[in-house]
């Protein structure tokens, strides 16, 4: 299997409010997309693209490996795998989708979903449980009801599909459609999405105290095999 890797990076980062691209926001003097682009790696993807905010396309290609391809994102992160997409090589047959936002994700959870999709899995998650109470509130803030948690489950990525059935999915998805996830996409298009366990340290940067447990996990030695 010929798996390539697409990093989604083209987002502002507008709730981390650091004044530049999230994915350039160093963790331990390193942008983000960098440490999302080594796990890929080092978890034996064989090809990355990333997918960048098109007016700070020669910021990212100073940091980035040689290598790796560099390709303008859209609007919506949907827009913007859609644009990576279109730019895999011939060779994969698999194809991963990662947050760049996801910097301290482990390479064994990469392991895991290449294993998923090299067993014959489709389209594969990494997912964790739900630990808090979940409720359900109206428009006023009043809680309306308890959600069940059993069935719940996060969802983090990376996220693996067999690559035909990502790229018949992104055709058939309206061109204006923004949908959370990849897998959100093969779903609508009738692909069944298989979990495998995720890992709390593939946690997202979102808001600023993100990045200072992440900072804070490297600096207790906590490292991402
Ligand atoms: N138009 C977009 C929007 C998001 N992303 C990427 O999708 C990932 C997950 O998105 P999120 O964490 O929501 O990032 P932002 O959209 O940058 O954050 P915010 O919503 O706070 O602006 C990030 O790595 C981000 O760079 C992208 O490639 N293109
Ligand atoms: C793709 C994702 O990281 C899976 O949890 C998530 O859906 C991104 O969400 P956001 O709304 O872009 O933060």
């Amino acid at each position: 299997m010929h798996a390539a890797a697409i990093v989604a990076a083209a987002g502002s980062g507008s709730r981390l409010g650091a004044g530049l691209p999230k994915a350039l926001v160093p963790l331990a003097g390193r942008p983000l997309v960098c440490w999302a682009v080594d796990t890929l790696l080092d978890g034996g993807v064989s090809e990355v693209v990333v997918v960048v905010p098109a007016a700070q396309r020669a910021e990212f290609e100073a940091v980035l490996p040689r290598g790796v391809a560099v390709v303008d994102g859209g609007a919506s992160r949907t827009a913007s795998v859609r644009a990576g997409l279109a730019a895999i090589g011939p060779a994969a047959t698999a194809v991963l989708v990662h947050d760049a936002a996801r910097p301290l994700t482990p390479a064994a959870v990469v392991a895991r979903v290449l294993a998923a999709l090299e067993a014959g899995t489709p389209a594969v998650i990494p997912v964790l449980p739900v630990v808090d109470t979940t409720v359900l509130v109206d428009d006023d803030g009043l809680v309306t009801d308890a959600v069940p948690r059993a069935p719940l489950r996060r969802v983090q990525t990376p996220q693996g599909f067999d690559r035909a059935s990502l790229v018949a999915a992104y055709a058939a998805l309206d061109p204006g459609a923004d949908l959370t996830d990849d897998a959100a996409v093969v779903r609508r298009a009738g692909v069944p999405v298989s979990t495998v366990d995720g890992d709390e340290r593939c946690a997202k940067v979102t808001v600023a105290h993100d990045l200072t447990l992440a900072a804070l996990a490297l600096t207790v030695g906590e490292s991402t095999p």
